[in-house]
């Protein structure tokens, strides 16, 4: 709460003005607050007084009712300054989390973007309930306790200041105690809410697999059983919402009971007008009454206040720092010292790997399922930190880099090429890609993105991940995207495996070609039949380098790589395609 106020307070946030204004409101709200009871005992002290004047019942009644209506109008007024604050702070932290998380999530390639979307979706309504359920109803209510004091001290006997005082100080060491082990409940529900939103989206995003395979029941059993998860956490909730209102209520309850017995005593013995009674009763009620819809809002303050702690936790970035923009025809040669890595404890990873590549040159990296290729890629883009060891592009310590610029130096495009649902031509264009959408045109029509003669249609909406396009026509239009990338060095992961042979050599081509064949090239296949025009074949196996030169040489010198060009080519069917070849066509 404290760096929501600060930030609130912040003048690059622009929410300054909607603060005071909402302040000032509250301030009225209050005095309102404090003058209409006041206005009631003047009312019943001339009532019981002796004399009577019509024109100040008439004004003691307005004034009365006027408070309390004009209370309920700006309160309302406030609302709408509420809403300008908490748009402001969604911005802010919405932009913040997303900068700060989609790096992590590209990192980690954890189950975070499944987890951030639903957090940062409850954070508006979150925000509301804070700023409106906590500081602007705690704030004023203090606020109007002490106003309250002020003119009962003013007015009637001191005791009862003490009284009120000490009830409130009773109240807030309750709520107190009674927060510490709601937090703790708070928590676990909004830990539970995370996983309810992730597994249905999980469902959601996977329909088809879920539908085709006869599985709705099973998946509606999961889903049931993230809900009970929720309902549990939000039963120990509230329980201990419960446990904190009865301490809270048996403190103001014995607070109201010694203080209406010694006001009715008063009263009795002449002590005491029965406009004050009024008044003093009238104040008590009055604190009491939003004292007691705070533990409403408390049990949702609770859980939002930890989905805000959440998404603050991702919104720490700081500015990244801008390294030098290589120039597109630089050359930048690759190496790579000893490097080793594990996704954690007891996990697979790589190890031990080193291996120089030259500037310019086509180098292909092979080897069966599971043996670390896509690792070692991530870790030569700069994607995965290594554990140890040195990787350097262009001489350049790929740690030293700031993460937002390792792209510029070398590009990794990865194994699901995840397209956004937008237009062909806002995909094909999407940077660091810089072309004319005529050069992507020519590439497309010549690598045949469709049948001969229908035109592209650039403003084609794509789908969810491009669910209108082929599997072929992904992986083109991918590959047309990077033929306009200005980067020196480029690691492509299975982004050919869709393609027929000519396609894919008709690609590897085009990327090798550019700026004047200073790219350097390297890409994971399992095709060893591409790998043979490579100038080099890195071949791994279990985490391991364990071979890398010439196809040729890999031929000669290692049995395993053999044994899986033998069986490449007992798998190429008797009408001379390769299997992925005969499915596409
Ligand atoms: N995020 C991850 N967390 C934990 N383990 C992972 C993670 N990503 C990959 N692995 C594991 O690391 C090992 C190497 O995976 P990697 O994707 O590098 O293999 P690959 O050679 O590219 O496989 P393929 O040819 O099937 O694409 C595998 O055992 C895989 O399960």
């Amino acid at each position: 709460m404290a760096r929501l106020t600060q930030l609130m307070l912040s003048e690059p946030l622009g929410a300054r003005r909607s603060l005071v204004e909402a302040f000032a409101l509250e301030i009225l709200v209050i005095a309102m607050g404090v003058a209409g009871p006041y206005a009631l005992k003047l009312l019943i002290d001339m009532l019981a007084g002796p004399s009577e004047s019509r024109l100040y019942l008439f004004v003691t009644v307005m004034l009365f009712v006027g408070c309390w209506a004009g209370a309920s109008i700006l309160e309302t007024a406030r609302l709408s300054c509420t809403a300008k604050m908490v748009d402001a702070l969604a911005r802010h932290y919405t932009i913040r989390a997303l900068a700060a998380a989609l790096p992590e999530i590209t990192a980690a390639r954890d189950s975070r973007s499944g987890r951030v979307p639903g957090m940062l979706e409850r954070l508006p309504y979150s925000l509301t309930l804070v700023v409106e359920g906590l500081i602007w109803r705690l704030g004023p209510v203090i606020l109007q306790a002490l106003a309250s004091l002020v003119v009962i001290a003013g007015l009637i006997r001191p005791r009862y200041v003490l009284i009120l005082a000490l009830t409130l100080v009773g109240f807030l060491v309750a709520t107190w105690l009674g927060a510490r082990r709601h937090r703790v409940h708070a928590e676990a529900t909004n830990a539970a809410a995370s996983h309810v939103s992730r597994t249905i989206g999980d469902i959601v995003r996977n329909a088809r697999r879920v539908v085709l395979n006869g599985a709705l029941d099973r998946e509606l059993l999961h889903t049931g059983a993230a809900l009970g998860a929720k309902r549990h956490a939000a039963a120990g909730m509230y329980r201990s919402l419960t446990l904190m209102a009865a301490l809270q209520f048996c403190v103001v309850g014995l607070g109201l009971v010694a203080l209406l017995l010694l006001a009715a005593l008063d009263v009795g013995q002449g002590r005491m007008s029965a406009g004050d009674f009024v008044l003093l009763q009238t104040y008590a009620f009055r604190l009491t009454v939003p004292l007691s819809s705070l533990g409403y809002i408390l049990a949702q303050a609770g859980v939002a206040i930890a989905n805000i702690r959440d998404v603050l936790t991702f919104s720490t970035v700081d500015a990244m720092e801008t390294a030098s923009k290589p120039h597109p025809t630089d050359r930048a040669d690759l190496s790579v010292e000893n490097v080793s890595f594990r996704y954690g404890e007891g996990m697979p990873g790589v190890a031990g790997i080193s291996v120089h590549v030259p500037a310019g040159s086509f180098v292909a990296i092979v080897g069966p399922n599971g043996s670390g290729k896509s690792t070692l890629a991530q870790l030569l883009a700069g994607v995965l930190e290594h554990s140890s060891g040195r990787i350097a592009v262009g001489g350049i310590d790929i740690a030293t880099i700031p993460w937002a610029d390792r792209h510029r130096h070398i590009l990794y495009a990865p194994q699901f090429i995840g397209l956004f649902n937008r237009s062909l031509r806002e995909n094909i264009l999407y940077p660091p890609a810089n072309q004319a959408i005529g050069d992507v045109e020519e590439l497309l029509h010549l690598w045949r993105f469709h049948e001969p003669g229908r035109p592209i249609d650039f403003e084609m909406e794509l789908g969810e991940q491009g669910e209108r396009l082929s599997g072929g026509q992904v992986q083109k239009l991918e590959l047309a995207r990077l033929a306009g990338v200005d980067v020196p060095v480029l690691i492509l992961d299975e982004s050919t495996s869709a393609l027929d042979p000519r396609s894919e050599a008709n690609a590897i081509a085009k990327l090798r070609g550019r700026a004047g064949e200073a790219t350097t090239l390297i890409m994971i296949t399992h095709r060893l039949a591409t790998a043979q025009a490579a100038d080099q074949v890195l071949f791994m196996e279990g985490g391991r380098l364990v071979g890398s030169g010439k196809h040729r040489e890999l031929m000669d010198r290692h049995r395993s790589y053999r044994q899986l060009w033998l069986e490449e080519r007992s798998a190429k069917l008797p009408d001379g395609q390769w299997p992925d070849q005969k499915r596409l066509s």
